[in-house]
Order: C-alpha cells, then structure tokens, then sequence
C-alpha cells in the first residue's frame, strides 16, 4: 500500500528556484523520499531529466523534448525525428537569425526530435518558417521550441503510466507553461505553480498561490497522505 499519489513534474518554472532559474536544491530530498512514482515531463533534452533522476537517486521515469522522447525506465521511445525540426531551423539560419546558444549549442547538442531556439532571437520568422513545414512553434517561457505538434507530454505520460502501471486517474501534475496542458489533461488533479503563463493556468484544476519549487512542495504536502 502506498500513500502517495503517483507524481508528473515539469521542471523548468516548476522545480526552480524562487528567481526561476536552476533546480531549488530542496527538490531532492522530497522526490526521494516520494512513495508512489515520479515522471519528470519536460521540453528539456533526455540527458538533463536523466541526470536529474541519478543524481536524486530515484528510478528514471522520463518524458523528455515535449513528448518526443520517453523512457519508461526500460525501454526508450521516440515518437517523432529531428529532420523537419532541424531543417527548419537550417532555414532560419540561413535566413540569418540564429539559435543563440553558441557554437557547441549544448541545448541541442543531444536534441532527437526537436529544435530548441533562446528567446532572445526574433521568433516571427521562426513561425512563418516552421508553418511552411507543418511544424510549430511553442514559447515555454525558457525556450522557443520548433516541433512535431503531435507527440506532447501529455502522450508520454500515458505511455509511462501503462509501463509502470500505476493508474492516471490517481496521479497529481504540477507544471508551469503550455506545454504542461497535455500532461494536466490525462492526470487526475493538476495544479499549475503561480509564476505560470495563461494557458497552464487555465488548463489547471487549482492556480497555485506560490511560484516555482515553493508551490510544487505545497501541493507535495497537500497530497501525500502519509503519517506526519
Ligand atoms: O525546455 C523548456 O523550454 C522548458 O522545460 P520544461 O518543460 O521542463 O519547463
Ligand atoms: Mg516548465
């Protein structure tokens, strides 16, 4: 019997420090000592969640580059390529804009199916080519992101969920951007921390009245049903 209920953690604008930048080095000691499983679904490349989870100590449940990568612990899924992303930002490139990250670029350096572009760089042109390619463009706050619309976070979760088995229904999310919408529309209770952007907010069942890793340990709090 576990009395925690399963946990699907953003990380960027959710796992951060009160300033919003860097993980709140109070985020380990709770996602250890958590009794039930917890997914990090992130837009971020596959190393950082992974590395994230070893260096917690917890098993690695991981949806990484907004639905594009998903590992259930044993087995890696990518459920979209790179080409189309990379081909648009060649474009981009091209068309003299860049990704803003420097020359070794290690945002992307392990990227597997999508492209991300700093918000310093003018994202119009980003649009307009990305719409000639079927792709999108989404503004989580930290980063452009140029991809596939279909997998999301949201789809990763599920696939996690169905490895794992745990029950959805049961599962609590915490997240910040547009790309936590997915993931709060297949949980049971979903909660957005108060630096949110539009979307995340009113896609969440509760707006949290803390920002950043001050409101997701509120809600860990809330919903942990153990002894105290
Ligand atoms: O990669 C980003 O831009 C944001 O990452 P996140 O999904 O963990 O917030
Ligand atoms: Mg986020």
């Amino acid at each position: 019997m576990t009395a925690d209920p399963p946990l699907v953690l953003d990380i960027d604008g959710t796992l951060t420090r009160p300033d919003g930048w860097g993980i709140d080095p109070r985020v380990f000691d709770p996602i250890r000592e958590w009794e039930a499983p917890v997914v990090l679904a992130t837009g971020k490349a596959f190393p950082y969640p992974i590395a994230l989870c070893h260096f917690a100590g917890v098993p690695e449940l991981v949806v990484a580059e907004n639905g594009g990568v998903v590992y259930t612990g044993d087995d890696v899924f990518f459920t979209a390529d790179r080409e189309a992303p990379q081909a648009v930002v060649d474009a981009y490139r091209a068309a003299g804009y860049s990704t803003g990250w420097g020359e070794e670029d290690t945002v992307n350096r392990w990227r597997e199916t999508e492209v991300a572009i700093s918000r310093e760089q003018p994202v119009e042109p980003l649009r307009e080519i990305a719409a000639d390619y079927g792709l999108e463009v989404i503004d989580t706050g930290y980063a452009y992101h140029v991809k596939d619309p279909t997998p999301t976070k949201g789809d990763g979760v599920e696939y996690v969920a169905d490895h794992v088995g745990f029950d959805l229904a049961d599962a609590v999310a915490v997240g910040d951007s547009i790309n936590d919408v997915s993931t709060f529309s297949v949980v049971g209770r979903s909660f957005a921390v108060a630096n949110a952007d539009d979307e995340a907010k009113a896609a969440a069942d509760e707006v949290l009245e803390r920002p950043h890793f001050d409101g997701t340990l509120s809600v860990m709090e809330r919903v942990s049903d153990r002894d105290a």
